[in-house]
């Protein structure tokens, strides 16, 4: 048996992110919201994410953008990101060990946590961004 390592180079990036989202598509609850948003995309979708991952986790400044917008809209909730992260954690914890596997997880739930909040604030404030 191989051992794990941690998450060290591009490569390493693009195996994580590639098995991530092949989970997240089979699965029942995330998996048509990606599906409904990114349709024929996911090439485009898995480079823009092989970037922010690259940029977070190896400082290779690749990726620009503002994720937080992409989501505000999305119909997801509580159960959705508790979902998502689950899924994430178990990705990271079956391919890598190491520092930036443990920082790979911190980064997405605290992100998580602010998409959330930005969301349900969205939500109440009826459409009205921000
Ligand atoms: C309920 C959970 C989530 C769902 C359903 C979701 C869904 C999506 C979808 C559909 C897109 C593509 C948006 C578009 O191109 O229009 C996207 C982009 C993205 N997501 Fe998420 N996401 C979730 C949670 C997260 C979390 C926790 C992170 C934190 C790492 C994250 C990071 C990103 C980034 C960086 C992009 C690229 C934004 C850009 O185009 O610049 N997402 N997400």
């Amino acid at each position: 048996m191989t051992q794990k390592q941690d998450i060290l180079t591009l490569d390493d990036i693009k195996q994580l992110v590639d098995s991530f989202y092949t989970r997240v598509r089979a699965d029942e609850l995330l998996g048509p919201i990606f599906e409904e948003r990114i349709k024929e995309n996911w090439e485009r979708h898995l480079n823009i994410m092989y970037n922010f991952w690259q940029t977070v986790l190896l400082g290779e400044r690749t990726y620009q953008g503002s994720p937080g917008m992409k989501h505000i809209t999305l119909p997801v909730g509580e159960e959705h990101f508790e979902r998502w992260l689950s899924i994430f954690y178990k990705t990271v914890d079956e391919l890598f060990t190491g520092e930036k596997a443990a920082e790979a997880k911190w980064r997405a739930e605290r992100m998580a946590e602010m998409f959330s909040d930005k969301i349900a604030h969205f939500k109440k404030n009826r459409g009205a961004i921000l």
